[in-house]
């Protein structure tokens, strides 16, 4: 069997960030890695990422390959990751940016960042886990129409992110769908100016605003809050630490995120670890790039 040595690494993210509702997300140091083994006379993706997930042309992967390049003859890929699948971390937005890479490699084409993002939005409907996997850092986005995003990426300096990952699965679809149909302009008012100073507060490093206003979502985490009884546990937990700027719900959960100051993780992890959840406490590197191709 041919080798083409060929990687392709999609860094996981977390989306939302508190009250940046399907807008505001962030690569992470935790990775779904494909490789493309060669040609094969049908596609084949062989990964132990468990039963739910195919191995064959119903595989997310291939699916957007095939959308994207539905000319290129059938490969063998090869999938691990250090993802949890629908926990949160986008491990959907990794598959497809993964079988976007995968598209142009074996297609020829080239696309530039900003293509990719409108083609991984085109499937996944909302840009804040597919931009900051393809892009990389922290990225603030919104879909003009369904194949259009308007982003911007920036660089967060000595931060930390601490994962709370329970041992269960949320569907994106399930969490979306206990979402109020409607807001009152009330609400949205609040929710509109709490989200604009949220993000000009990042922009400009002030770190403390930024965990304060984290904490202040109406859009989704009032809705979901009792789907993860673990965000108001960790919230609890972590009041008053030292080096803890905020938690957030991440993407649609069940994760719970925090934000914190780069010298105290040791210490915010312990506290953590503590609490004795039916949970894995992750610390995460923040990933400046989003998908690397190795081997070219
Ligand atoms: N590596 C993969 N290959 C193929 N399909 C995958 C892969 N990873 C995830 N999926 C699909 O995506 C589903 C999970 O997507 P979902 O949007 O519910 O959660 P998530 O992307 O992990 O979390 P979030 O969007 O909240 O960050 C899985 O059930 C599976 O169908
Ligand atoms: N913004 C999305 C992320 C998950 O795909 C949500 O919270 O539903």
């Amino acid at each position: 069997m041919t080798n083409t040595n060929i990687r392709i690494k999609v860094p996981a993210t977390s989306a939302n960030m508190g009250p940046g509702f399907d807008s505001v997300g962030v690569a992470l140091g935790l990775y779904l890695t494909l490789e493309i083994v060669g040609p094969s006379a049908s596609w084949v993706i062989d990964h132990e990422l468990g039963e739910g997930i195919p191995h064959d042309e119903r595989n997310m992967v291939i699916e957007t390959i095939l959308r994207f390049a539905p000319d290129v003859a059938p490969h063998h890929l090869v999938m691990t990751s250090d993802i949890p699948t629908a926990r949160g971390l986008g491990s959907s937005s990794s598959a497809i940016v993964a079988g976007i890479a995968i598209a142009e490699i074996l297609s020829g084409q080239k696309w530039d960042t900003a293509t990719k993002i409108n083609m991984a939005n085109e499937l996944e409907g909302h840009p804040d886990n597919i931009a900051p996997a393809i892009a990389g850092g922290l990225v603030v986005s919104v879909a003009m129409d369904e194949s259009h995003v308007l982003w911007t990426k920036a660089i967060l300096d000595d931060v930390h992110f601490i994962a709370v990952v329970p041992h269960r699965e949320l569907l994106t679809k399930a969490a979306r769908a206990v979402l109020p149909k409607e807001l009152s302009f009330t609400d949205a008012v609040r929710a509109n100016g709490i989200g604009n100073v949220f993000v000009s507060k990042l922009f400009e490093g002030d770190l403390a605003a930024v965990g304060t206003l984290m904490e202040m979502d109406q859009l989704h985490e009032p809705f979901r809050a009792s789907l993860v009884p673990e965000l108001a546990q960790v919230r609890e937990a972590l009041k008053n630490v030292d080096g803890v700027y905020g938690t957030y719900l991440s993407g649609a959960g069940p994760t719970v995120m925090t934000l914190v100051h780069a010298d105290h993780v040791d210490a915010i992890l312990t506290n953590l670890q503590a609490l004795d959840l039916d949970a894995s406490v992750i610390p995460l590197d923040f990933a400046s790039d989003g998908v690397i191709v190795e081997g070219m």
